[in-house]
């Protein structure tokens, strides 16, 4: 664990918007050089916690600190540091991608070659196409780069691979790691648990404006009471065969039929269960060719914690 100073430490935040309680008492680290993910479901306040990290909005409650900073107080001095994604736009509709590119580079002291991040970020070709005119795959792309090109230490990406085809995101992926390879730290919000499994050291599960897990990818994953077991038998199962299951292995189950051989039970991890499946399999007179407990992942962790679903 390093000792340096954390890029962001987040302590008891709470924001409202009116009545509404959007972040609940929210308290999180960054460590520097690490690509951080924020995960959470849709209006979890993952988008409010950041705009308050960018200086965007004032704490109501609680403090806030980036690069050791106050991102109000200290605003001048914070923003030539920082990298900012918006969510949405971050651009004016009738711009080019090239000038918006160059116009932002300008403002800074040191920026990267606009032409040639432009290129690594796919956005060669659409260099000249007005800003509304852009797919939402490239204005993301492009919102991106707004964010890299003035070399920050830090940067905030909200939701970087919203609207992106498969293609693109593994692009933004690779991107993302190579900025954390030179040094840059990196805190992205995103809904989508494998997005946060694949680029995060560490991801903070937030829900109803809280943090509820924090843990590399890992340890969120091999922790918890839950596991998903897969069935495949030799023969088609009998009528009414998940219900039967499910009736077998008792509360707190779930049992979900693929096809007409497999099926997946999502219940604890633990050697009854395996045990309990494997008996009925025996009282149905179905020989399991495959019977095996599966790694969980984050939607799993989210499950246990919440007993929702992270992606409804
Ligand atoms: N400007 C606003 N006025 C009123 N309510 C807002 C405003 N911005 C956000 N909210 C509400 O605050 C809560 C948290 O929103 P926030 O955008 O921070 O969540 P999020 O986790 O980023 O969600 P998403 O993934 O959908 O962007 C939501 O219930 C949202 O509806």
């Amino acid at each position: 664990m390093s000792t340096a100073a954390p890029a962001v430490s987040v302590d008891g935040l709470v924001m409202r918007y009116g009545d509404k309680v959007a972040v609940d008492g929210l308290s999180l680290e960054v460590a520097r050089g690490t690509i951080t993910a924020v995960l959470g479901p849709n209006g979890a306040g993952k988008t409010t916690t950041l705009e308050t990290c960018e200086g965007y909005r004032a704490p109501q409650q609680g403090t806030v600190r980036v690069l050791g900073l106050d991102p109000q107080r200290d605003r001048a001095e914070l923003l030539p540091r920082i990298g900012v994604m918006l969510q949405a736009g971050g651009a004016w509709s009738g711009v080019r991608a090239e000038e918006m590119l160059e116009h932002m580079a300008s403002l800074h002291a040191r920026p990267l070659d606009t032409r040639m991040l432009g290129e690594r970020l796919g956005l060669g070709d659409c260099g000249r196409t007005p800003y509304r005119r852009l797919s939402g795959g490239q204005q993301q792309r492009l919102g991106l780069a707004i964010a890299l090109v003035g070399r920050p230490e830090l940067v905030f990406v909200d939701e970087p691979t919203a609207g992106m085809d498969p293609q693109a995101r593994r692009t933004t992926w690779e991107l993302l790691e190579e900025v954390r390879a030179d040094g840059v730290t990196v805190v992205l919000t995103t809904h989508h648990m494998d997005e946060a499994e694949h680029l995060a050291d560490r991801i903070h599960i937030i829900d109803r404006g809280r943090v509820i897990a924090t843990g590399t990818p890992g340890e969120l994953t091999r922790e918890g009471r839950s596991a998903t077991i897969r069935l495949v038998v030799n023969r088609p199962f009998p009528d009414g065969a998940p219900e039967s299951l499910r009736a077998e292995l008792g509360p707190g189950t779930e049992v979900r039929q693929l096809d007409e051989v497999s099926m997946l039970v999502h219940g604890p991890a633990d050697s009854m269960t395996l045990g309990r499946v494997s008996r009925w399999c025996e009282e149905h007179d179905v020989l399991p060719e495959t019977l095996n407990l599966g790694q969980r992942n984050l939607e799993d962790v989210f499950l246990d914690l919440t007993g929702r679903e992270l992606t409804p």
